[in-house]
């Protein structure tokens, strides 16, 4: 089998949210697709009804093919320090036509604010690899590792866009939606995310910078955090940005031109376009904008997320022996 399904950007393309059918009948939740992270949980009818604010909940009682996992239970905090915890049944879930029965479904009894205040999100579906699923005592497997077995390849892609709908198919690898030739690199799974290695960079119409660096690909994280040297280069050519402590990043005048940014992954070079990386104005003024580029202080490694996704095709690729990302111009 294989599968396509449609997924929509939120405001300024923060997340992007994508319908999935859980239970019999099929109860659709809109849920963010995160390759940064492994637990499939969703509001639910367990929760206190005054975390949920115009969100979808998913009520296991009203499903016929519902199963509680006795003693199960999960807890996940992301990148941003919001938090979910709650208990597990396991149910029919279905993606773009590709249905898993007995899916482990994580239903929330508490989520934190951020994820209140996001009426348009009704959950997480995890895609990183199943060591990092925190559902104890025993791990879930993601939808993927229980979908793949069914699928004609190992394999998922996303062709997310600037300001509209993508998609994400499973167990296929559709040629109308990229251009040129897919080059793929090697993924280090052992960290449980989509690790890969990246050779350089450049600035506009600059040469291409030899640089090195490692990073995760993360459809759940909103902009692209790289290392910094390679960030302060990139806003020496655009005049006016600074760094602004209270936003946390570069800003920069919303009038600003913004040049492309190019990310040399494999043989294959991926050029952001310079609008991509004019994130979103700060405030209501429109006067200063926030950057798509922002470091990746702290964090370890970069992290490559939809700004810099949604300008190409990617292939997840999780043949066993060697997962790999492949990544193609469109
Ligand atoms: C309110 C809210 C907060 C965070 C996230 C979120 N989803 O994916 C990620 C990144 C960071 C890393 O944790 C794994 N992938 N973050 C989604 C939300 F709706």
């Amino acid at each position: 089998t294989s599968g396509s399904a449609k997924t929509t950007p939120e405001q300024y393309d923060i997340q992007y949210l994508t319908p999935v059918d859980i239970g019999s009948p099929p109860q659709t939740l809109n849920l963010d697709f995160d390759s940064g992270s492994s637990d499939l949980w969703v509001f639910s009818s367990k929760m206190p009804s005054n975390s949920v604010q115009g969100q979808t909940i998913y009520d296991p009682s009203k499903s016929k093919t519902a199963k509680e996992v006795k003693g199960a239970s999960w807890n996940i905090t992301y990148g941003d320090k919001s938090t979910s915890k709650g208990v597990v049944y396991r149910d029919t879930v279905t993606v773009g036509n590709v249905t898993v029965q007995a899916q482990g479904v994580e239903a929330a009894t508490q989520v934190s604010d951020q994820f209140t205040r996001d009426a348009s999100n009704d959950g997480l579906l995890g895609l990183a690899f199943s060591g990092l699923n925190t559902v104890q005592p025993q791990q879930e497997l993601t939808w993927f590792d229980n979908a793949v077995k069914s699928l004609d390849h190992p394999v998922w892609t996303a062709d997310l866009k600037y300001h509209k709908a993508g998609t994400y198919d499973f167990g296929v690898i559709n040629k109308s939606k990229y251009a040129g030739k897919i080059s793929y690199v090697n993924a280090n799974s052992t960290t449980g995310f989509w690790m890969f290695g990246m050779s350089g960079y450049s600035v506009g119409n600059s040469t291409f910078k030899p640089s090195p660096f490692q990073g995760i690909a993360d459809t759940g994280t909103t902009l692209a955090l790289i290392p910094s040297p390679i960030v302060q280069d990139y806003y020496k050519a655009v005049s006016g940005a600074k760094v602004d402590p209270f936003q946390g990043g570069y800003v920069f005048p919303c009038s600003a031109r913004l040049p492309n940014f190019v990310l040399g992954i494999g043989q294959t070079k991926i050029t952001i376009p310079g609008k991509y990386i004019n994130y979103a104005p700060i405030d209501k003024s429109g006067k200063t904008c926030f950057g798509g580029l922002q470091s990746d202080d702290g964090v370890g490694f970069s992290i490559i997320g939809d700004v810099a996704l949604k300008a190409a095709f990617v292939v997840f690729d999780a043949t066993p022996a060697q997962p790999r990302l492949g990544w193609a111009q469109k």
